[in-house]
């Protein structure tokens, strides 16, 4: 069984990146700067955030984090997206999700510029994703693409069982990996809450993508030996043994399934850092076409 390290690879991949900016940087252009949006700092988003901005210093990236109040109204989050879409030092930002109730996700994702859009989540990066056209791909399934391909783990032809339909991961995961791409050309079933009989379908999976947000939903008997797993959730769950005062759990339960795959991820370790070393491989994008 091989873990798939996400930890690892994102340090490589950051490694990369900052030899990138070096580059840049002797040519005369500033570095890549990454801004996010920080509505309220409800448990883990300020965590998230905060690796992001870690994530920057580490690459050679100016970063800036703009941290709004809980109850702040849709149209002044509006105004601080509209300054950062005209901010010509900045070359890209995301607006951290979930936002507040009383907020439009969707209307504030159409704020965004998509030139700037380095989460990839205005629909007309979507769209173009969708197209398989060159655009910006969202962090975490583009994180997932990357440690399949760098692991070496064949795609090709392959049954990829995809649980969950959100438009952050499931939804564009599924779309990617039915495409002409490396880490593409599979075979892919969707499901979700309404799905019957998952477990029929799990079982006949070559790669299982858990996206669903359950811990430890994903259990030995649903999935076959040899079978790759993709663990994308995290969740805190309260444990007085821990100084945070909690532990992470994946949608997988790995100690189990971990004694019948070929290749897994862990939880933490896995996804999570790859989704971060995306974020900015993105904005490296951006800043090399504004440049
Ligand atoms: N606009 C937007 N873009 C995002 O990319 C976005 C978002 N909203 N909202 C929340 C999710 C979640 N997300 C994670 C990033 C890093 C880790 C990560 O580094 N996790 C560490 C553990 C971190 C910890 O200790 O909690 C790991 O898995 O090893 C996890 C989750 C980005 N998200």
């Amino acid at each position: 069984m091989i873990i798939l390290d996400g930890k690892a690879t994102s340090n490589q991949l950051k490694e990369e990146i900052a030899i990138e900016v070096q580059e840049l940087c002797k040519s005369g252009v500033r570095a890549p700067h990454l801004a996010a949006i920080l509505v309220g700092s409800n448990g883990a988003s300020l965590t998230y955030v905060n690796a992001k901005v870690k994530a920057c210093a580490k690459a050679g990236f100016e970063s800036t984090l703009v941290s709004l109040e809980e109850t702040i109204s849709e149209e002044s989050l509006l105004e601080e997206i509209n300054k950062l879409n005209n901010n010509a030092e900045i070359d890209g930002f995301i607006v951290q999700l979930p936002l507040p109730k009383h907020i439009d996700e969707q209307k504030v994702l159409l704020a965004i510029d998509p030139d700037k859009d380095v989460d990839g989540f205005h629909p007309m990066n979507v769209g173009k994703m969708t197209l398989n056209l060159p655009t910006f791909l969202p962090a975490t399934p583009f994180g997932i693409l990357e440690l399949l391909e760098r692991y070496k783990v064949e795609t090709s032809g392959k049954h990829v069982v995809v649980i969950g339909r959100s438009h952050i991961v499931g939804s564009p995961m599924s779309i990617l990996m039915s495409q002409k791409r490396p880490a593409g050309n599979a075979t892919v079933t969707i499901t979700h809450s309404r799905t019957k009989n998952l477990k029929e379908i799990t079982l006949q999976a070559d790669i299982v993508i858990a996206a669903l947000g359950i811990p430890e939903f994903l259990t030995a008997d649903m999935v076959k030996d040899n079978v790759t797993v993709i663990d994308v959730g995290i969740t805190r769950i309260a444990d007085d043994t821990k100084k945070n005062g909690y532990r992470l759990a994946g949608d997988v339960h790995f100690e189990s399934v971990a004694k019948k795959a070929s290749h897994i991820t862990p939880v933490p370790g896995g996804v999570g850092p790859m989704t971060i070393a995306m974020l900015l491989k993105n904005t490296l994008i951006a800043a090399k076409k504004r440049a």
